[in-house]
C-alpha cells in the first residue's frame, strides 16, 4: 500500500531529514513509527500525504507515483487518506458536527449523506451526545476523537496520524489505540508517528524505526523494533 524506494529528504537550507529510506506496508497493515525528535517522523508521513516531495528516490501510495501527481490529483489522492493531526487542527468556532462534517462539505457530499456519516464518525468515537459543543468545551481526549472522527469520515483506505496521543494520559492513550485497532480490524492501512515506546511494547505491531533520518530497524519484517 505505502513504498518508499530509497526516498531521501532534503529541506532548503541543505538539512537531511531523511537519508535513503526504503520500506513497505501492505493493505491492511497496522504499523508504528518510531524514533527520537528530529529523526524524521513528521517528514516522512508529509511525503506519504504528498505536502513534500522527495529530493531523491520515489514514494508510492497504492500503486501511485506521488511525485508524478498535479496539484488536482494530490487533492484527489489525498481523499483516500485520513490525517490525524496532534493539535487536532479543529475549528473552535464550529461544532463538533461541522468539524466532522467538514471534508464532506469540501469533496461536495450530498447534505443526507452528510449527516448520516457525521453520526456513524461520532458514533465510533463516542461522541454522538456532543454533535452539538463546540471543541472548546471538550477535554484534550475528547477533542482528539473529534479529530479521528474526522479523518475516518470519508472511509479512508489509509490513517496517517502524528503523535496522536502527545498530550494525553495513558488510557486516553490506550483508547485512541484502540479505535485506530479498530478501524484497522475493518481493513484500514495505519500508519502511526509515536514517542510512546511503552505504549507501542504493549501493542504487538510492526514498528519502524527512525534514527537521525535512516530507517534502522524491521523495514520489511513484522517484528517489532527499538531505537537509542
Ligand atoms: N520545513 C523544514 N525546513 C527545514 N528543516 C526542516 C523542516 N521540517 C523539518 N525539518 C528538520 O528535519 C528534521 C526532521 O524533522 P521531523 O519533523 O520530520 O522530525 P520528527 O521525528 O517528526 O520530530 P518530532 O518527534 O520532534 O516531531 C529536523 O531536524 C527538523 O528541524
Amino acid at each position: 500500500m505505502i513504498h518508499f524506494d530509497q526516498v531521501s529528504k532534503r529541506y532548503d537550507g541543505g538539512f537531511e531529514a531523511l537519508s535513503s529510506v526504503s520500506f513497505h506496508i501492505e493493505p491492511g497493515e497496522f504499523v508504528f513509527l518510531t524514533g527520537h525528535s528530529g529523526a524524521g517522523k513528521s517528514t516522512l508521513l508529509k511525503l506519504v500525504t504528498a505536502t513534500e516531495k522527495p529530493s531523491s528516490g520515489q514514494v508510492r501510495v497504492d500503486g501511485q507515483q506521488l511525485k508524478s501527481l498535479n496539484r488536482r490529483e494530490i487533492a484527489f489522492y489525498r481523499r483516500k487518506l485520513g490525517i490525524v493531526h496532534q493539535d487536532h487542527q479543529l475549528l473552535m468556532n464550529h461544532s463538533v458536527y461541522d468539524n466532522v462534517a467538514q471534508p464532506l462539505f469540501i469533496s461536495g457530499e450530498h447534505p443526507g449523506d452528510v449527516k448520516r456519516r457525521v453520526h456513524a464518525a461520532l458514533d465510533k468515537v463516542g461522541l454522538l451526545n456532543k454533535e452539538k459543543f463546540r471543541p472548546i468545551q471538550l477535554s484534550g481526549g475528547e477533542q482528539q476523537r473529534v479529530g479521528i472522527a474526522r479523518a475516518v469520515v470519508k472511509k479512508p483506505d489509509v490513517i496517517l496520524a502524528d503523535e496522536p496521543t502527545g498530550n494525553l494520559d495513558p488510557a486516553l492513550s490506550r483508547d485512541i489505540m484502540n479505535l485506530f485497532a479498530q478501524f484497522n480490524d475493518i481493513g484500514t492501512t495505519v500508519l502511526i508517528a509515536s514517542h510512546d515506546l511503552g505504549l507501542i511494547a504493549r501493542l504487538n505491531y510492526r514498528v519502524l524505526s527512525l534514527k537521525q533520518g535512516q530507517m534502522i530497524s524491521s523495514p520489511f519484517g513484522t517484528n517489532g523494533g527499538t531505537y537509542g
